[in-house]
């Protein structure tokens, strides 16, 4: 059955019940906060940390399901964006039909049910994007859409949101692990090597862009080998595999026809007392001024769209070099999430430099809309 408005599918105790929890305070956490309760998981941790979740997930979700139906140019009557909220809708019931935690017994229910809800929301960046598409599709070209904008900042504060729902959800499920690796406490890593990460992160880009042109730049790595610090190692993974992604294509791109050895891209960790600093940098030509304000939005990729609204979801999550223009501003997220941020100075005719911040300290607390 095709996804339908709120008010026609649920019933109005239910909607008004979500709009309730929807105006509650959100509570954010630190990582140094997650760190430090999550080193000791014990059964007593575990069903604080439960009770936390039990509140805090309808309050969080609630507010983003209530979002999703007041978007601007009809962006809300989607089919995809219907099929989003749906999702929310059932999450939040789940939450909101869970009795009180009380015990073990109901903590462990309560993370099976909790990891289910994590795994319904997997598809949830596709399936808005391809929302945006079929609006994409029905715009006027000849129209200036002043407000497209609003749209940005909506799905800022909506993928910022998943982040961290998928965040805590990860972090209680992963404290359950009997056998976590050495220096993990949940998804942190206390001991992470930036340097590590950024190698195994340019190794895989480097995969995808030889499958895709056949040959790839190099990535050379410069910074302090045994310099570690505590951060969530899949997060800065997905950022430095954007970055060196973005970086690769504009170096493969410009030196394909050349006769030239294409410049390698290099990269440079540097730890200081406030941030570690990743910078990333390439010869690919930089980007034209008029389109850096661009960058960051949702709405604009210079590569060709790899999702049409006709092929399903699996081909459409098959990582590609480029395509949906999420990569800088998804990325910028997760740096802004636990304090740090996202940088990109061009020089059109050269090259580009992305720095990438991320907060050592871990005391920033999640930044929630
Ligand atoms: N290092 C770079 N050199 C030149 N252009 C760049 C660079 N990084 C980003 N860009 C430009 O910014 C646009 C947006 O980048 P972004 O990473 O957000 O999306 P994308 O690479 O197009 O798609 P994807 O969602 O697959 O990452 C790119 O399409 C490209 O035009």
């Amino acid at each position: 059955m095709a996804a339908k408005k709120l008010c026609e599918s649920f019933s109005k105790s239910f909607i008004e019940e979500v709009q309730r929890w929807g105006c509650m305070k959100q509570t954010g956490v630190s990582l140094r906060y997650m760190m430090e309760f999550g080193s000791d998981p014990s059964h007593r941790n575990l069903l604080i940390s439960a009770q936390f979740l039990h509140k805090e997930l309808p309050i969080r979700i609630a507010r983003r399901a209530i979002e999703l139906e007041s978007l601007p140019y009809s962006l809300s009557e989607k089919p995809a964006v219907l099929k989003v909220r749906d999702w929310y809708l059932d999450s939040y019931r789940d939450l909101r039909s869970f009795p009180e935690i009380k015990d073990t017994n109901d903590e462990k229910d309560f993370t099976q049910m909790i990891k289910a809800i994590k795994v319904r929301h997997n598809n949830v960046v596709p399936m808005m994007a391809l929302g945006v598409q079929q609006l994409k599709k029905d715009m006027d070209p000849k129209i200036v859409y002043e407000d497209l904008d609003e749209i940005d900042r909506f799905l800022d504060r909506f993928y910022m949101s998943r982040i961290g729902i998928r965040m805590l959800i990860g972090q209680h499920v992963e404290l359950h692990n009997p056998n976590p690796p050495p220096h993990c406490v949940g998804y942190i890593h206390t001991k992470m090597s930036p340097l590590e990460v950024a190698r195994t992160a340019s190794e895989d880009a480097r995969a995808i862009c030889l499958r895709e042109y056949g040959s790839a730049p190099n990535v050379n790595i410069y910074g302090d080998p045994i310099f570690t610090f505590p951060y969530v190692p899949t997060h800065l993974h997905l950022m430095v595999f954007e970055l060196v992604k973005n970086s690769l294509r504009a170096v493969q791109e410009r030196f394909m026809d050349s006769d030239k050895v294409a410049p390698p891209i290099r990269i440079i960790v540097a730890g200081g007392v406030e941030d570690v600093t990743i910078k990333v940098s390439d010869e690919g030509g930089g980007i034209p001024r008029s389109g850096l304000s661009k960058i960051f939005t949702y709405l604009y990729s210079t590569a060709k769209n790899p999702m049409d609204e006709d092929s399903d979801l699996v081909t459409a999550n098959a990582v590609t070099m480029a395509g949906y223009g999420y990569g800088l501003p998804i990325s910028r997220l997760y740096a802004r999430y636990f304090g740090g941020d996202l940088q990109i100075i061009s020089m059109e005719g050269y090259g580009t430099d992305a720095y990438l911040h991320l907060s050592r300290l871990g005391d920033s607390q999640e930044p929630l809309s």
